[in-house]
């Protein structure tokens, strides 16, 4: 990939599709990862720091204090308006609503959190007359590894064309804080929770299967070029297939 021809286009792609809109500017969900410090960074190339408001949105009894500390370093170093909002007590509010959730297993607890985010940066969106600048990249997006009208979603999806590699790349080329890349990616659902320990694959890995699927690689040959087991691979393509529904807008009988 020619890494400065997509800096450029997605550049573009944010100014002409916030100008579209006629919104004032960006609002982005800072976690102190990578999808959302080069999200960030290449909306304030698009739109200017005064017009890209950073939420910071921790769950005090679990979101690591690292997180707290990078989110602050890349908020800084981008000069952006930067708020914190902790969702500790709209979740237990949530819990205390719903008793069953107390019981409900990690994941439908996770996704719970991944949507309250959603509603927090909608309010400012709303608020502000921004649209809400999403974070997920291409292995992401082509694995369905987001929540549902949580992280997934959003208004515009810029970095949706990059593969989690080349959110590396392009963020060490756009001189991102190091700590925030070379950090392990996390969702930071439940406790100890990262990427790549839930997925059973490294992004190195999963990035390589997913260009070979791209181009209609036998499994046979993916299996020996990335040097992974029968059941990675089938976990993958599970993924891909399972998560297909969360990219299309939900379906309507026809009734004539
Ligand atoms: N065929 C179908 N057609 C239409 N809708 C279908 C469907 N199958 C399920 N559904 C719906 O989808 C729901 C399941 O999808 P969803 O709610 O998203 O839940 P699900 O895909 O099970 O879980 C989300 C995954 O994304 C990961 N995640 C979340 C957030 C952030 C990050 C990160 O990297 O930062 C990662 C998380 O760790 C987990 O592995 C079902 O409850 C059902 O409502
Ligand atoms: N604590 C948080 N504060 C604010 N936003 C968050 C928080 N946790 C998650 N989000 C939002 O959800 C998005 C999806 O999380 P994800 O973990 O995929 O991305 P990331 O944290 O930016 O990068 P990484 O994959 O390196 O962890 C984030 O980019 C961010 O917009
Ligand atoms: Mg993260």
């Amino acid at each position: 990939m020619d890494l400065e021809k997509a800096q450029n286009r997605i550049i573009d792609f944010i100014r002409n599709e916030t100008g579209k809109a006629g919104v004032n500017g960006a609002v982005v969900g800072i976690s102190g990862g990578i999808d959302s410090a080069l999200t960030a960074t290449l909306a304030v190339k698009a739109l200017g720091k005064d017009r890209v408001l950073g939420i910071y949105l921790p769950e005090s009894s679990l979101t690591p204090a690292v997180d707290s500390e990078d989110a602050n370093i890349l908020a800084d170093w981008l000069g952006i308006e930067y708020r914190t909002i902790d969702i500790s007590g709209i979740v237990s509010a949530f819990m205390d609503a719903v008793p069953e959730s107390k019981s409900a297993d990690r994941l439908t607890r996770g996704n719970l959190k991944a949507r309250t985010r959603m509603s927090l940066l909608y309010f400012h969106a709303n608020q502000l007359n921004r649209m809400v600048i999403g974070t997920g990249n291409k292995t992401e997006l082509l694995l369905g590894y987001y929540t549902k009208y949580g992280d997934g979603g959003v208004d515009l999806e810029p970095i949706g064309g990059l593969y989690k590699t080349e959110v590396w790349e392009l963020s060490r080329r756009l001189g991102i804080p190091e700590p925030l890349i070379t950090k392990k990616p996390s969702a930071g659902l439940w406790a100890g929770q990262t990427d790549e320990a839930e997925l059973g694959i490294s992004y190195v890995k999963v990035d390589e299967v997913l260009k070979m699927l791209e181009k209609g690689a036998e499994h046979e040959k993916i299996l020996n070029a990335a040097g992974i087991s029968a059941e990675q691979l089938s976990s993958v393509t599970g993924r891909i297939e399972r998560n297909k529904h969360k990219r299309k807008v939900p379906p309507v009988p026809e009734l004539y």
